[in-house]
């Protein structure tokens, strides 16, 4: 089992805290009373199955959903905050790129809307060419969007939230349709975002990339069912993988609903 190092304790505050968090989508309360935190400078993995809710939490936490009571705290201030827009990058399921701009075409237009003016003109060169080398497009940056592959878009879109050096990066199934390589190398690129400082959220409903994680959040139907590194959990639930853990941790809340009341 690859274990992920623990990184030296952050001082600073949690990126994100929730408590009570419940958020309604039309008439189905789709997240119920959550508690849980997000360290700062870590890769945290929000995991589980197909509609348990993570996109909804990932919308909440980027200040993009309706209809959210409880605490909710990003970056010391309440989500949807206007002063933390440029402090969060987030990755929306769908690539979020022009077809008929080519992929520095697309930096340039972001990285303009981000830092308008000439005076800027040189830092948001610089910030185009690293956000392009970071995920590893140099070659393609000629290529128009339209012509990559799903995996090079996802990529472009990727490339955008990274333009304002945010300190919380949010990415929704940034995965889904990659090949094993590509996947392996967003990873080993998440990983030195983390170790440059950025807070990671990454959804995914593929339990191996939860092994690649720092720490863990485990959902199933809108609740969360357990915040913890992935070797405690692997440990508690004395499993070797955290699909085993996660399936054992299913199993105990069904029994515990199950239990009859005396
Ligand atoms: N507008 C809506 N009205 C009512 N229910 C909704 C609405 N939008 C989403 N839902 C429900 O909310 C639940 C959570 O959806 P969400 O997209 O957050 O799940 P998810 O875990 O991200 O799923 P996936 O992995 O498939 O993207 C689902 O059961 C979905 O059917």
């Amino acid at each position: 089992m690859n274990n992920v190092p623990e990184p030296p304790q952050p001082t600073a505050p949690d990126a994100v805290r929730a408590a009570g968090l419940t958020v309604v989508r039309g008439t189905r309360t789709v997240l119920k009373d959550l508690h849980f935190t997000v360290p700062r400078g870590r890769i945290t993995g929000l995991l589980g199955p197909s509609g348990c809710g993570k996109s909804t939490l990932i919308r909440a936490i980027t200040g993009t959903q309706a209809k959210v009571t409880g605490t909710l705290d990003v970056l010391g201030s309440p989500a949807g905050h206007p002063t933390l827009r440029s402090r969060i990058g987030y990755v929306t399921q769908a690539p979020s790129v022009y077809d008929d701009l080519t992929v520095e075409q697309n930096l340039d237009y972001f990285a303009a809307i981000l830092e308008p003016g000439r005076a800027a003109a040189d830092r948001r060169r610089e910030h185009v060419t690293r956000a392009i080398a970071d995920v590893d497009l140099t070659t393609q940056a000629d290529a128009l969007a339209g012509n990559l592959s799903g995996g090079q878009r996802s990529r472009v879109s990727l490339a955008v939230a990274l333009l304002g050096t945010p300190d919380l990066l949010v990415l929704d199934e940034p995965t889904v349709g990659l090949d094993p390589v590509l996947r392996r190398d967003l990873w080993n690129l998440f990983h030195e975002l983390a170790d440059r400082g950025t807070t990671l959220l990454v959804s995914s409903h593929v339990m191996d990339e939860a092994e690649r994680c720092h720490r863990l959040l485990l959902m199933r139907e809108g609740h969360v069912l357990a915040d913890d590194t992935p070797e405690n959990l692997r440990t508690r639930t004395a499993t070797d993988t955290v699909e085993a853990a996660f399936l054992r941790l299913v199993d105990e809340a069904d029994d515990h609903t199950k239990e009859p009341t005396r």
